[in-house]
């Protein structure tokens, strides 16, 4: 059958541990062939995002149209994609070519706290993207941001908040708990009606940069291998705990996630 392939169509980190680059360095990992559309090129390092530089909606359409009328896709990442006139060329052009097994990553800000995205492209991401998906990965604050700011601070919240983003049009719905406080980070899934909880042990460590990024390119490689949505979720959150396990600590301040780490596996989960 021959190489499986996942696109990204997100911004490019300079720092190489968030956007385009850890999803590349992912899908390396799992044994997928990466593709990539870069949305906008972002001068960032450990210590926060310098400058964003969008490109523009003919640039996007160009590199989708060129990776998928040749290569393809057995699935699909967005992360970054900051305006709603990329959002809506980049959801035209996955439907065209009926790309399978769309996972949305919906970035919305730094964890410096710079703008990923704009705050009038909610709308265009609620509306032509999140119908469109396999599932949306939003953590806690964007949850909130898509449900008009309702507090999520438990996890019976995050269950209901997951249902809810499901009534609104997503097909499945992980909800990341990294921004919850406790012993345990815990995420939950809600797919085809039912609740699946993925737990691991909190790590202590303030290198999480590309956390979000990370996962949501595992999910993506392991749908692109035909497993199953809480299957593919169980394996990257594995390989998300390894990562954080063993963090880097380049940089002067939120270092990056270790994507080679779970090669050299120690069982984090519980
Ligand atoms: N300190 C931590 N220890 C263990 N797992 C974590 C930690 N922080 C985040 N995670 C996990 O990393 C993944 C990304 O979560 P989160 O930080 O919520 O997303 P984002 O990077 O998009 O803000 C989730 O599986 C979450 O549970
Ligand atoms: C280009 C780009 N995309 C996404 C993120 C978010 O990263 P995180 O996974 O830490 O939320 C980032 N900092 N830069």
């Amino acid at each position: 059958m021959g190489m499986r392939k996942t696109l990204t169509i997100a911004g490019s980190d300079s720092g190489g541990g968030a956007g385009i680059q850890a999803d590349l360095k992912t899908f390396q990992e799992r044994d997928v062939f990466g593709t990539s559309v870069i949305t906008a090129i972002t001068a960032q390092n450990t210590l926060g995002v310098h400058d964003v530089y969008p490109q523009t909606v003919e640039a996007v359409r160009s590199q989708l149209n060129a990776v998928l009328s040749d290569i393809g896709a057995d699935s699909v990442k967005t992360g970054m994609l900051f305006s709603s006139e990329l959002i809506v060329a980049v959801s035209e052009i996955i439907k065209a070519y009926q790309v399978p097994n769309l996972v949305i990553d919906p970035v919305m800000i730094a964890k410096g706290g710079a703008s990923l995205l704009q705050k009038e492209a909610i709308l265009a991401l609620k509306e032509k993207l999140l119908p469109i998906g396999k599932v949306i990965t939003p953590n806690l604050p964007e949850a909130s941001e898509l449900l008009n700011g309702q507090s999520i601070r438990s996890v019976d919240e995050m269950e209901q908040a997951a249902k809810l983003l499901h009534q609104s049009g997503a097909e499945s719905v992980l909800i990341k708990g990294g921004h919850l406080e406790g012993a345990t980070s815990i995420d939950v899934l809600y797919d085809q009606g039912r609740f699946y909880h993925y737990e691991a042990k909190r790590i202590d460590t303030k290198h999480t940069h590309g956390t979000g990024c990370t996962y949501s390119a595992c999910i993506a490689a392991e749908l692109a291998k035909g497993q199953s949505l809480p299957e593919a979720v169980s394996i990257a959150k594995d390989f998300i705990t390894a990562a954080i396990t063993h963090s880097l600590s380049i940089g002067e301040g939120i270092g990056p996630t270790n994507h080679a780490a779970y090669r050299h596996f120690v069982s984090t989960r519980i």
